[in-house]
């Protein structure tokens, strides 16, 4: 897990990043920024439990690959959840809050997220526990409209202006931050190469 000092404020931005691409850097940027925090932990993750994993490249490719799109140093790559044996984020959480005392932490995930995060294990409880950032995602800008997570905690909704204090507000507290949007995504980049490998045996 990376090195943090007591009283600093810690994106937690979890991901598959099969492979990672600049979309993925535009959240963390986005989030960094507006979230103003201090480091943003970049959480190769060693498979999402509700992703079928046949097409789900090497951890170490994943990170190795994840570390040459990041230069900035308050981005920390990092794949702990596979030392402890952890894919479920609520469990990863849980730990992760335990040792880092005096530490505010955010959840960070794209908006095609929010969509489906009531089928996570106890959403309910990681948005009571932990602050949650939401980033438009083409495709997806009006999933708060209709998700469940978005409708259960609708009066914990922070406008996002008020996005720099996010972590600081007891949670249930989320927002929903718009901005500079990326149409990047993994599997149109993995079908890219599909497609470009069966061009070269033809
Ligand atoms: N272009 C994007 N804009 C905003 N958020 C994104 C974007 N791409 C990925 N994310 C977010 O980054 C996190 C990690 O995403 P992931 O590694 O699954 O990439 P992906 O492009 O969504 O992959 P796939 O296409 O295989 O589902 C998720 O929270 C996802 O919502
Ligand atoms: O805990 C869960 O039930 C759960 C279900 C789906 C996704 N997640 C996590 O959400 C993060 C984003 O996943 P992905 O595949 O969309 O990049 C990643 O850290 C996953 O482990 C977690």
């Amino acid at each position: 897990m990376p090195h943090v000092e007591r009283g600093m404020v810690v994106g937690l931005f979890g991901g598959s990043f099969n492979p990672p691409h600049e979309g993925h850097v535009l959240v963390a940027e986005i989030a960094l920024r507006r979230l103003q925090l201090d480091q943003l932990w970049w959480m190769v993750t060693p498979g999402n439990p509700l992703k079928d994993h046949r097409h789900l490249a090497p951890l170490e490719e994943r990170l190795r690959l994840s570390e040459a799109l990041t230069p900035d140093p308050r981005i920390k790559v990092t794949a702990f959840e596979k030392t402890i044996g952890q894919s479920y984020t609520a469990k990863t959480l849980e730990f992760v809050k335990a040792r880092n005392p005096g530490i505010r932490f955010v959840w960070i995930m794209g908006a095609d997220n929010l969509q489906g995060f009531h089928r996570w294990q106890n959403w309910q409880k990681i948005a009571r526990t932990f602050p949650i950032a939401v980033i438009d995602r083409p495709g997806s800008t009006l999933a708060y409209l209709s998700s469940r997570m978005a409708k259960t905690f609708d009066r914990a909704r922070v406008d996002e202006d008020d996005a720099g204090a996010l972590a600081f507000r007891k949670a249930p507290a989320w927002t929903f931050i718009h901005g500079p949007r990326s149409p990047l995504s993994s599997s149109a980049l993995r079908q890219r190469l599909e497609l470009e490998k069966c061009a070269d045996h033809k």
